[in-house]
């Protein structure tokens, strides 16, 4: 069993009169991505600023690498690097002199370090440019930088993609992927970009209005969504009920656009097609589809609850 390097137990965080977070329970094992999904206004980045100590909770307990009792939980935040809200970066002076600044303000050893995280993160060309002339890729990057000079075991990235153009998304996930996979870090991350939360989380957790929906590992994610076939036919009705007539329970939906979705398919493929061509129905298209992470989502958020 792998270490919890995470534990948030019935975590309320109020601010005022407004509830950010209610009796949530989070766990993250080591080695985890743990990809935070939510809408504007969740709690991400409150429950974020819990784990770095940028704000306390009201509730509930949390743990950081088996610590809960506050001074001793200062002391495991040193083991974390975050980028939560934009690093503060000095714009006259260049990539290689902010580490150098950040390195000395939180006394870690070594001129190297510098060097070493420059290299790490794809800048050591670019070390010579002032930051207010860097691409927003190359500032995330440097930020990531700054989160990694006191090489944590726990990073904790809130929407370290936004505003990135494409191949900087693809650049800061291969390099997430490979502290993650070199170095074993554990990672926090949150974004509203699922698509690219898909190719990185190992587990999900989904905020709504403070409440976590729910918490699952990618991989139970993926087998609950083995998703649907999609057959779009001539006359999706009549199909539709010689579906029910030839397999009583099964699921399906009749889409606008004549495709017939059918829930979780028990049989291969060209079952159903076979139903269709013995009654003089024409299959327009046939494809099996899973559900995407962004689809889950949606349906979690209708529904409240899935089964899976
Ligand atoms: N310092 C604060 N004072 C008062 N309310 C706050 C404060 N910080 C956050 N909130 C409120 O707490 C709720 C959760 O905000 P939070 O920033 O955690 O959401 P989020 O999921 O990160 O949203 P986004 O995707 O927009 O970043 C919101 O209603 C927000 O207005």
């Amino acid at each position: 069993m792998r270490k919890y390097v995470i534990e948030a137990k019935n975590i309320t965080k109020k601010f005022g009169n407004v509830t950010a977070l209610r009796n949530v329970n989070i766990t993250v094992r080591q080695g985890d991505i743990y990809g935070l999904i939510g809408d504007n206004g969740a709690g991400k980045t409150t429950f974020m600023k819990l784990l770095t100590g940028q704000a306390y909770s009201t509730g509930g307990e949390l743990e950081l690498f088996g610590a809960y009792l506050e001074n001793e939980l200062e002391k495991n935040r040193s083991r974390t690097g975050a980028i939560v809200e934009s690093p503060g970066f000095y714009p006259k002076l260049t990539v290689e002199q902010n580490l150098e600044y950040y390195r000395i303000q939180r006394g870690i050893p070594g001129r190297k370090k510098v060097e070493e995280t420059l290299k790490e993160i794809g800048l050591w060309e670019g070390r010579k440019k002032k930051c207010n002339a860097l691409s927003m890729g190359m500032k995330q990057r440097l930020g990531l930088g700054i989160a990694l000079l006191g090489e944590p075991e726990l990073l904790i990235l809130d929407e370290p993609i936004n505003g990135l153009d494409p191949s900087g998304i693809v650049e800061i996930r291969n390099l997430l992927l490979k502290l993650n996979r070199d170095k074993n870090i554990t990672i926090v991350i949150s974004s509203h970009i699922l698509s690219e939360l898909e190719q990185l989380a190992t587990v999900y957790g989904f905020l709504s209005r403070g409440w976590l929906l729910k918490e699952i590992t990618a991989e139970k994610l993926h087998e609950c969504c083995t998703g649907y076939l999609k057959i779009a036919v001539t006359e999706p009705e009549r199909y539709a009920a010689l579906l029910e007539k030839e397999w009583g329970d099964i699921h399906y939906q009749v889409m606008p656009d004549n495709a017939v979705h059918i829930q979780n398919p028990q049989l291969p493929t060209e079952a159903y097609s076979t139903l269709a061509f013995r009654n003089g129905i024409g299959v327009l298209e046939l494809e099996q589809r899973h559900m995407t992470l962004e689809e889950y989502y949606m349906n979690l958020k209708e529904r409240g609850r899935l089964s899976c």
